[in-house]
Parts: structure tokens; C-alpha cells; sequence
């Protein structure tokens, strides 16, 4: 059991301003939970908060029911992996391993069997007797899991721990990270700024922006429900489209104007007239993405939305399982997502289709989303 609950956390650095502003988070047990956010948001002092590493200003801090504000780090049951690994040059990759045993005095054996065990789930047997220098960035790196899993903590800490590997060994260690939590049954906290990593890895992502949480949720819900205009266009590859406007009722028909008014749609009928109409005059923003914005109406069963204005795309990226194809439309950039095999005629204007229920809309003023 590992349950690690922020209860009003806030931290301010002696005579500097609040980095951290009243965060509540619960971490379940077992859960894999991903801090997200730009640089300076704060995720880094979050972590090193609960690993003791930081003081915390004002709030409580609980690990299973404890309060463990006050606990020194190495009492706190509690291992944390640093993004440049941290790893003793002098010692071979056993003695990393071994060395927190040894300064609390456990029997050999059991350090033996420990340090064996956690280099078996690493794979990283052959390894034991070589210095850090000797190795790869991708195998210091399972050293430095290993010197956490040998400690069989409640909690593992993760800080930003694939950021010095190259992108092909990021996505292997991803995959072998989900399976090490599948295998651990531990509880995680991860912290990474790369979306696509707090995707694939979090149970739940807590997005953070300037020392407040944004929104706390599911990858999915983040992705399909964005609670605001930040984690809408944060989290998702490409990212969302935005374009400016206004909500205008004229009669019994609702629209979206877009600022420049190239685009006018028409907002009967979508799953958005309930929440749109209460804005009548206001100025809002449509957020799609590339994947709902496309050259060809995928359903003609669903009603798509298509601006008179033809476009030109301008750039077209071709992954091979599907194409990115960019525009320019009133000074915002957009980018569709189209079939891997289309041809893309950058010289001529054409039509595109926008599934407006997909869309989202959010409030000029306060960037939440309207529902
Ligand atoms: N020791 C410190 N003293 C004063 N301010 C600090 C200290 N450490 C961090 N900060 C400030 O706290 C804020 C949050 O920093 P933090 O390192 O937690 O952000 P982060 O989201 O982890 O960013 P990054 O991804 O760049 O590491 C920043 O504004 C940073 O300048």
C-alpha cells in the first residue's frame, strides 16, 4: 500500500516569489501518475518536495495516511531517479547499486540477492562489474532505476529520467518502464515537460502551468476533454488549431464568426448549441484538431463544416501512415491530418471539411472550456 496525497501545497524559495500555488493531488496506489508542464512550471520542486529534497512551505504532505512533511528524505520510503542518472564513477555498477544498503547496514546476502534480483528485471547481469564510463547513456540509466528498485520503496520518484537518451532508446525505455511498473506493482511519480511521454506513461497527468494545476485527469479525458485552452493545446501531436472569433445569434440561428471572418459556421444542430448559446456576442476561440480537419468528408453521415474560402496548404509532412498537411488561415497556422497515401496539390486551392462537434470552443477571457 502507497497512497501519496498533496493536500494544499504551496512553496515559495527564501525571498522569492510562489513557484507552487495550493496544489492538491492524490496519487492512488499503484498508480503511475505523470507531473507535465512547460519549463519553470514547477513540476521539478513538486517532486523534490515529496522526496524530502525541498522544503514545503505551506500544506501537508501524506504518505499512506502520514503526515511526512518533516521526515528526512531516507526514512521516507520513498527512491528517486534522477535525469543525470547520479551514479558514483568509481564504483562498478554492483557497488552503485549496493552502496544505500550498505550505509544502512543490511546483511550482504540480502544486498547480494537485491542488487541480483533488480539487475535480472533490468536485464543488466553483464553488466555488474563495469564502471559507469564504460557504458551507454540507455544502460546508466537502468543503473540508476536499479539503485531505486533495490531499495523497495513505497513510492518511486522519477525526474525527467529519458531526457539524455536519443529518441529511439526513449521510446524502448518508455515501453520497458510501463512493463517495470506492471511488474513492480509500485506506486510511480513521474516528471517529464514531453507530452507524448506523460501520454503513453500516466494512469492519470497532472498538467502544470506557472505552479497551478490545470487539470488532473486520464490521458484520454486530457486529450478529448481539455478543461481549458492550455491543456488543449499542450497535450496532443500535432498540436490543437486555434482560431479567434465570436459566438453571433441572429434570430434563432446561432454562429461562430471567426475574427477575420473568413469563417462562418453555423451551430444549430451540433452538440455545441446548448453551451454556445448562453454566449451570444461574446468573443470566444475554436480549438480542432488536425485529425478533425480534413480534405475529404470522412462520414457523410456526420455534418461537416466547410468554409467557403478555399485553402492552399503550404508545407505537407508525410509520415507514410498519414500525411500532415499545414495552411495559413487569418495568421493562424493549421495543420490537417490526411491518409498516408493522398496527394497533396500545393499549387491549387481546395475545400476542406471541419467535424464542428469534435471542435471545442473556449471563453476569450478566462481560456476555459465551454460546456
Ligand atoms: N533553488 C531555487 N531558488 C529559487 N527559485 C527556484 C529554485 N529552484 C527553482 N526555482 C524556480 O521555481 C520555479 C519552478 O522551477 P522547477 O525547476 O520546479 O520547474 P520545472 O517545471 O521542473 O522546470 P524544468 O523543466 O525547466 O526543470 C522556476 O521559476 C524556477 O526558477
Amino acid at each position: 500500500m502507497a497512497e501519496v496525497l498533496l493536500k494544499h501545497i504551496s512553496k515559495a524559495y527564501a525571498g522569492g516569489p510562489t513557484v507552487i500555488r495550493d496544489i492538491s493531488i492524490d496519487v492512488k496506489d499503484r498508480e503511475f501518475v505523470v507531473l507535465v508542464g512547460p519549463s519553470g512550471c514547477g513540476k521539478s520542486t513538486l517532486l523534490r518536495m515529496i522526496a524530502g529534497l525541498e522544503d514545503i512551505t505551506n500544506g501537508d504532505l501524506l504518505l499512506d495516511g502520514q503526515r511526512i512533511n518533516d521526515r528526512a528524505p531516507k526514512d521516507r520510503d520513498i527512491a528517486m531517479v534522477f535525469q543525470n542518472y547520479a551514479l558514483y564513477p568509481h564504483m562498478t555498477v554492483y557497488e552503485n547499486m549496493a552502496f544505500g544498503l550498505k550505509l544502512r547496514n543490511m546483511p550482504k546476502d540480502e544486498i547480494r540477492q537485491r542488487v541480483t534480483r533488480a539487475a535480472q528485471i533490468l536485464e543488466i547481469e553483464s553488466l555488474l562489474d563495469r564502471k559507469p564510463k564504460d557504458m551507454s547513456g540507455g544502460q546508466r540509466q537502468r543503473v540508476a532505476i536499479g539503485r531505486a528498485i533495490v531499495r523497495n520503496p513505497k513510492v518511486f520518484l522519477f525526474d525527467e529520467p529519458l531526457s539524455n537518451l536519443d529518441a529511439k532508446l526513449r521510446g524502448q525505455t518508455r515501453i520497458e518502464l510501463q512493463k517495470l511498473h506492471r511488474d513492480l506493482q509500485a506506486t510511480m511519480i513521474y516528471v517529464t515537460h514531453d507530452q507524448v511521454e506523460a501520454m503513453t506513461l500516466g494512469d492519470r497527468i497532472v498538467v502544470l502551468r506557472n505552479g497551478d494545476v490545470m487539470q488532473h485527469d486520464t490521458p484520454l479525458a486530457l486529450y478529448n476533454q481539455p478543461a481549458n485552452r492550455f491543456v488543449a493545446g499542450f497535450i496532443g501531436s500535432p498540436p490543437m488549431n486555434f482560431l479567434p472569433g465570436r459566438i453571433v445569434a441572429d434570430g434563432t440561428a446561432l454562429r461562430f464568426e471567426s475574427a477575420g471572418g473568413a469563417v462562418s459556421i453555423r451551430l444549430n444542430g451540433s452538440v455545441h448549441q446548448q453551451a454556445l448559446a448562453a454566449y451570444a456576442g461574446r468573443a470566444v476561440e475554436l480549438g480542432i484538431r488536425a485529425e478533425h480537419l480534413t480534405d475529404q468528408p470522412m462520414n457523410r453521415q456526420r455534418s461537416y463544416f466547410s468554409p467557403e474560402q478555399l485553402i492552399v496548404f503550404d508545407a505537407v509532412e508525410r509520415m507514410g501512415s498519414e500525411t500532415l498537411a499545414y495552411f495559413i488561415l487569418e495568421g493562424q497556422r493549421f495543420v490537417a491530418r490526411l491518409s498516408g497515401d493522398s496527394t497533396v496539390d500545393t499549387s491549387v486551392g481546395v475545400s476542406t471539411f471541419w467535424d464542428i462537434d469534435k471542435a471545442h470552443f473556449f471563453d476569450a477571457d478566462t481560456e476555459q472550456t465551454i460546456r
